[in-house]
């Protein structure tokens, strides 16, 4: 993604000021905002899609303060609470809701997406960048899609599949936190300031985002799928995590292990990740927590290059970074320690995120949320205790997100009755669970909110 202005915009809106530069705020690294800066030379990890270090080439954004702060000189500290969505009145769901929804037609207002490889990024003629404009929500899809995929290597050259940035390691949790914080910050913005809405958008408003296309043509199409519990031809993953796996995970004190990957034993990523047993045991065939919330869902939610077209995706991701933060807040410091370079490219401390702008390193989201991101959990902030010590959100959410498929309704939604009935009769039940008018996104509404109610 690249900013709308080449440069990094004013953060006062006015000529001149470009990054903040009047005040002294920030400056454009670029050599000009109105040149094309240099494509890097290909290395192995520029050649094609610039990924790993491909912010800074670009420069920062200052026009935004830093998480947790606000203010004209972002030295305001903010402190936002994300609801628990059981606590909460339907009015107060129904605003959620209808924020998620607002997101999925709203032009992004910073942000563009590139179209095109980077050496074709500037167009035929070399002056006709390939951009096009994103909503905000599918931004965020978007965003999530391009760190799993493949890098492009070059024109010949076998693509590189070997890392995915954002899961099977330890950024997994930093870059999901970045990730809503982000999802959080453009919703709230656009609240404020009211911009452009797309109607076509409006009237496809759920179906899923084709990552390669504009917004507004045939791409949007294909509807959410869902099929909970559906999956017959991998039972172990027909059912949803148990509240004691959330706290059986939480027990465990190193939060990464060597080589930090999916294969990590007695890992507190690996486990909240959900490749290994809830007491931290690396199990080639388990999956728990997180990896079988998504798998139990069969259907876009599922799949990585998917999942957050399915509004669900905010609420599972909420939760987990309740339990890594209740973790963090539990072990550092102390075993809390990110991992340095010996851990996978895109996850170690030292590089940044793929693929985010402003520039960001995973180790700058491993901080207790509270004190240092400006945001908490309603359950913590009340000193609520229960549930194992896992707090009133993890009991709310064990009561509707941790249970039987039965249990799942406000989750889930009420399955059509084909789904009912082919649940019962059939063993293929792909493609049946759509998210359709007239309640767009209402399946989401039973789960944790994740929307703060406070402006930046
Ligand atoms: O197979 C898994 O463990 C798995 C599937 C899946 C889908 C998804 O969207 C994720 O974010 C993670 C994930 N893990």
């Amino acid at each position: 993604q690249f900013p709308r202005e080449c440069c990094c915009p004013s953060p006062t809106g006015t000529l001149d000021d470009e990054c903040g530069s009047a005040t002294a705020r920030g400056q454009c690294v670029s050599a000009s905002c109105r040149q094309p800066p240099p494509l890097l030379p290909s290395t192995h990890m520029t050649a094609g899609t610039p990924r790993e270090r491909f912010p800074l080439q670009k420069g920062y954004n200052s026009g935004r303060c830093r998480y947790g702060l606000t203010g004209p000189n972002c030295d305001q500290r903010i402190s936002v609470v994300r609801r628990n969505v059981m606590q909460m009145s339907s009015a107060e769901k129904q605003a959620f809701v209808n924020s998620l929804d607002q997101a999925k037609r709203t032009v992004h207002p910073d942000l563009v997406i590139c179209t095109r490889r980077y050496q074709e990024v500037y167009g035929p003629d070399g002056n006709t960048p390939q951009f096009d404009n994103v909503t905000i929500y599918n931004y965020f899809v978007w965003t999530h899609y391009y760190s799993v995929s493949k890098t492009y290597m070059g024109a010949g050259q076998a693509s590189f599949g070997g890392v995915d940035f954002s899961h099977e390691g330890p950024g997994f949790v930093t870059w999901h936190r970045f990730h809503l914080l982000q999802l959080e910050r453009d919703m709230q913005v656009s609240e404020r300031r009211g911009f452009e809405v797309y109607v076509c958008v409006r009237e496809k408003r759920v179906s899923a985002f084709d990552m390669n296309r504009t917004i507004c043509n045939n791409s949007e199409t294909s509807p959410i799928r869902r099929n909970p519990a559906g999956n017959v031809e991998r039972p172990m993953v027909q059912r949803l995590p148990e509240p004691q796996d959330v706290v059986d995970c939480l027990d465990l004190k190193t939060f990464d292990t060597p080589p930090y990957y999916s294969t990590s034993s007695e890992s507190f990523r690996n486990t909240v990740e959900g490749y290994s047993a809830p007491q931290g045991g690396y199990d080639p065939v388990v999956r728990s927590l997180h990896n079988l919330a998504h798998l139990f869902l069969n259907g876009t939610g599922g799949q990585t290059h998917l999942s957050p077209n399915d509004p669900i995706f905010v609420l599972l991701h909420t939760f987990t970074d309740a339990i890594f933060d209740e973790w963090l807040s539990r072990h550092a410091p102390g075993e809390a320690v990110y991992p340095e370079e010996d851990a996978p490219i895109g996850h170690n401390r030292q590089f940044n995120m793929v693929p985010f702008w402003p520039p960001v390193t995973n180790a700058e989201m491993f901080v207790t949320a509270p004190e240092n991101l400006g945001y908490t959990y309603e359950d913590r902030r009340r000193g609520a205790g229960g549930c194992g010590g896992v707090g009133v959100m993890a009991c709310a959410m064990r009561a509707r997100y941790f249970r039987s498929a039965e249990g799942l309704e406000p989750l889930l939604g009420r399955p059509s009755v084909a789904t009912q009935t082919d649940r019962r009769t059939r063993a293929s039940l792909s493609c049946r669970y759509h998210v359709s008018p007239p309640a767009p996104y209402s399946l989401c509404s039973a789960l944790l909110l994740t929307r703060a109610l406070f402006p930046i």
